[in-house]
């Protein structure tokens, strides 16, 4: 068993079932592995299974084939390993910001005063510090987002998934948790899925690209980014920069202009 990886995705398979019996295969014959502390952002057309992908490997739903493993483990033994993020913060409102961010780790029983430290120091780290008493409906989206980001990393998941996090946010604030995400990561050193919509915001965080396309879906692309960290909005303006982008448009299959 090889555990060099973070994840492994082996040949994996996903058909879900209609109560009438129909079948839809969404993911098929799909491989690709991530190195410990990678951020690979994946990418593709709407419905060509990306969150099916992350569902998946989240352990939230079983591959139909193949097999997916944690460190060289099968997914069961490594779910403590593992946090997701979704566009919707999805924020308990009659706790405050702390104790959503301690939620994970009630449900297993293991509230302590130093979790606590790490909560308030998460908090902190995206710029909450102050707000860790409050409300989440006394907080912008922006702020609601990473609170939720800091509940996923409370576990010290090794491996963060994240699914269009911040597709709900305005582009300001949008590129400001781009900066965030990216300063995140270099401080837990975890490794990073990322699904988003947006090109030019997949070539900007990741180290890869992965392209998900075809019927079932497949990987098509898996381009590796060669921009140098950190990276500021002058990487944006780069004639690289741009020739990923074209390159990343061309396999995803349809004219959508650089978002
Ligand atoms: N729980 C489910 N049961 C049945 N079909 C599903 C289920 N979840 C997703 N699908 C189907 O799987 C296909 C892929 O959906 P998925 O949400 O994974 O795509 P996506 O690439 O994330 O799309 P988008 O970019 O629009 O969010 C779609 O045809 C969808 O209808």
């Amino acid at each position: 068993m090889n555990n060099e990886y973070a994840i492994s995705v082996n040949n994996v398979e996903k058909t879900y079932r209609s109560r009438d019996g129909q079948s839809n295969t969404v993911l098929k014959g799909l491989d690709f592995h991530v190195k410990p502390g990678q951020f690979v952002s994946i990418v593709g057309q709407s419905g060509s299974g990306k969150t099916t992908l992350l569902k998946t490997i989240s352990g939230l739903q079983e591959p139909t084939e193949g097999e997916i493993l944690v460190k060289g483990r099968p997914i069961r033994d490594g779910i403590e390993d593992i946090a997701m993020v979704f566009q919707s913060p999805v924020l308990l409102p009659w706790r405050n910001n702390l104790d959503n961010v301690l939620l994970p780790l009630e449900f297993r029983g293991v509230r302590t005063d130093e979790s606590q430290r790490y909560a308030h120091e998460l908090l902190e780290m995206v710029g909450l510090g102050g707000k860790a008493k409050h409300y989440s409906y006394e907080l912008s989206g922006g702020m609601q987002q990473r609170v939720a980001i800091c509940r996923a990393l409370v576990s010290h998941p090794e491996l963060l998934l994240m699914d269009e996090p911040f597709g709900a946010l305005d582009a300001m604030t949008r590129d400001s948790m781009n900066f965030e995400i990216q300063r995140i990561w270099k401080a837990t050193g975890c490794s990073v899925l990322f699904v988003t919509h947006s090109i030019s915001e997949a070539v900007w965080l990741g180290d890869r690209v992965v392209v998900v396309g075809g019927r079932p879906g497949r990987i098509v692309a898996d381009i590796a980014i060669d921009l140098p960290r950190p990276r500021g909005k002058e990487h944006r303006f780069s004639a690289a920069f741009s020739d990923y982008a074209a390159e990343i448009e061309s396999h995803i299959g349809v004219v959508t202009g650089i978002s």
